[in-house]
């Protein structure tokens, strides 16, 4: 059964709405901790539209499970990720002006630079998942990198609009993660998933871990919904 790790990068979205404290990410990770997660998933993004660079920090001093940090490949965030020692980190494509990312990185256009990076993460003792589409030429890069993992992209899968083409991503996700293990990588995948469409992904075989951010919560802002109006408006009466 694959681990899941939580996302909480949209409880940081609220936050900086009103740039305010609440709601609070370090206090989102406890309760997700407590309610069984086994990893807190955050991406701390060049344009710190959510996650901010104290979050990852308080983080690694309160999170018992484990803290996987996804970020570019560049020198800011790997200087960051070495003094910060997540207990692994993700790296993933960013651009700017993407509401989301919205694909796998490209391993092979990256050559040597993302070799090095790779190996400067490791060496410090921080292993290394490189997020990619389930490619097999990006996974044999992936692997060439001496990466530990690749986290496969599940975001086309998760929107696909019928089901031959649900079909179709499952069965280029399910050869994807058989070509990574084939290859002495292990395996996770993450982006997009849902509670209608994350059993299949979990179902792949040797799937380690998953990370799911947005659908979780979306969920607990509608669940939680109810208690929170009832709270304020026993203060109102
Ligand atoms: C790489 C990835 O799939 C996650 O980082 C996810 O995209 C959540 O972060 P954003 O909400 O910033 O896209
Ligand atoms: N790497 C995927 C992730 O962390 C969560 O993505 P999402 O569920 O927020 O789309």
């Amino acid at each position: 059964m694959p681990k899941l790790g939580v996302n909480i990068d949209h409880i940081a979205t609220i936050r900086q709405a009103r740039r305010g404290d609440e709601p609070d990410p370090v206090a989102a990770a406890v309760l997700a901790e407590l309610a069984g997660a086994d990893g807190i998933t955050v991406h701390l993004r060049e344009d710190r539209r959510h996650m901010q660079e104290r979050d990852v920090r308080v983080l690694r001093q309160t999170v018992r499970t484990h803290l996987n940090l996804e970020m570019a490949a560049t020198p800011e965030m790997v200087a960051i990720a070495l003094d910060i020692k997540p207990d692994y980190v993700t790296l993933v494509p960013e651009k700017r002006e993407e509401i989301t990312t919205e694909g796998g990185l490209d391993v092979i256009g990256q050559g040597d630079r993302l070799v090095q990076i790779v190996q400067q993460l490791q060496t410090a003792g921080i292993p290394v998942s490189l997020f990619v589409d389930a490619e097999p030429d990006q996974l044999k890069a992936s692997a060439q990198t001496g990466a530990k993992f690749v986290e496969l992209h599940t975001g086309t899968y998760a929107n696909a609009n019928s089901e031959e083409e649900v079909k179709r991503e499952l069965e280029f996700l399910t050869k994807g993660g058989a070509i990574a293990i084939s290859l002495g990588l292990r395996l996770n995948a993450g982006h997009g998933l849902t509670y209608a469409n994350t059993r299949p992904i979990a179902l792949i075989p040797n799937m380690e871990e998953l990370n799911i951010g947005h659908s979780i919560i979306s969920r607990a802002v509608l669940v939680g919904l109810d208690r929170a109006v009832s709270e304020m408006k026993a203060l109102v009466v």
